[in-house]
């Protein structure tokens, strides 16, 4: 569903991904993990085409989306959580997730978006920058399904957020999964999230995959290691 081949990236001069390549299947939730400057954002960003791609492809599905602009991805499928989850505070929650309808050209969010959150329904004349952490984390990954993707990137959803939420959200996110047959993937630096939510484990080092296997009989030892060196 999600294929990345060969690619590389850099912010100017200086490269990050170094020819990373990928493919995820149809309704499987990845878990990316690396410590702080491995290349976790940058690789979503590269995703997502705010950081530009120098070389390699980036295909969802069976579009090619390397040559389009952050937009036009998002129209074929890609939606981004970004880091720090950068809701508009100033706006309803209603009118935040509104904006992720550009693209579907729907007038009113679905009610399923309101049913898998439904403390977004409570509180939709509230302002979104009057919500808790975990709350605009629930608003921000609702207004990226708004766009109605084939793939969700999520980058470290569990920064700021109380251990029972992150619970809740690893449930959300399997459950959206399972409803909708999207791929997910969600770069994490909490491990006991990471094996909670994920089908599939990959490390991250030097914007490299140093590491990739199945949740089922993952070594955690393993990969505590890569995180703690
Ligand atoms: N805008 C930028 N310009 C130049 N270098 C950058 C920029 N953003 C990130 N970098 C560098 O890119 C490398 C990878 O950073 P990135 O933010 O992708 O890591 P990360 O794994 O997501 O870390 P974190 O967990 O802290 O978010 C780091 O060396 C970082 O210093």
């Amino acid at each position: 569903m999600l294929d990345i081949a060969e690619l590389r990236s850099a912010y100017g001069e200086s490269e990050i991904l170094h020819g990373m390549s990928m493919s995820v299947p149809k309704g499987q939730i990845v878990a990316i993990m690396g410590r702080n400057g491995m290349g976790k954002t940058t690789l979503m960003k590269t995703l997502m085409g705010i950081v530009p791609t120098k070389s390699g492809s980036i295909r969802v599905g069976d579009k090619d989306v390397t040559a389009m602009k952050p937009h036009e991805r998002v129209a074929s499928g890609i939606a981004y959580v970004p880091q720090g989850r950068m809701i508009f505070s100033a706006m309803t929650v209603q009118e935040n997730v509104e904006t992720g309808l550009t693209v579907t050209g729907e007038k009113t969010v679905p009610p399923d978006i309101y049913e898998l959150f439904p403390v977004l329904l409570e509180m939709k004349n509230r302002r979104g920058g009057n919500l808790s952490g975990g709350q605009q984390q629930q608003l921000a990954i609702a207004r990226a399904l708004a766009s109605k993707p084939k793939a969700l990137l999520l980058d470290e959803p569990t920064e700021g957020i109380q251990p029972s939420i992150i619970r809740e959200m690893a449930r959300t996110l399997r459950r959206i999964r399972d409803e909708r047959g999207l791929t997910i993937i969600v770069s994490e630096q909490v491990l006991s999230f990471a094996l909670d939510v994920a089908d599939r484990v990959m490390v991250i080092e030097n914007g490299e995959i140093v590491h990739d296997a199945p949740r089922e009989g993952i070594d955690e030892a393993k990969i505590a290691r890569f995180l703690s060196v």
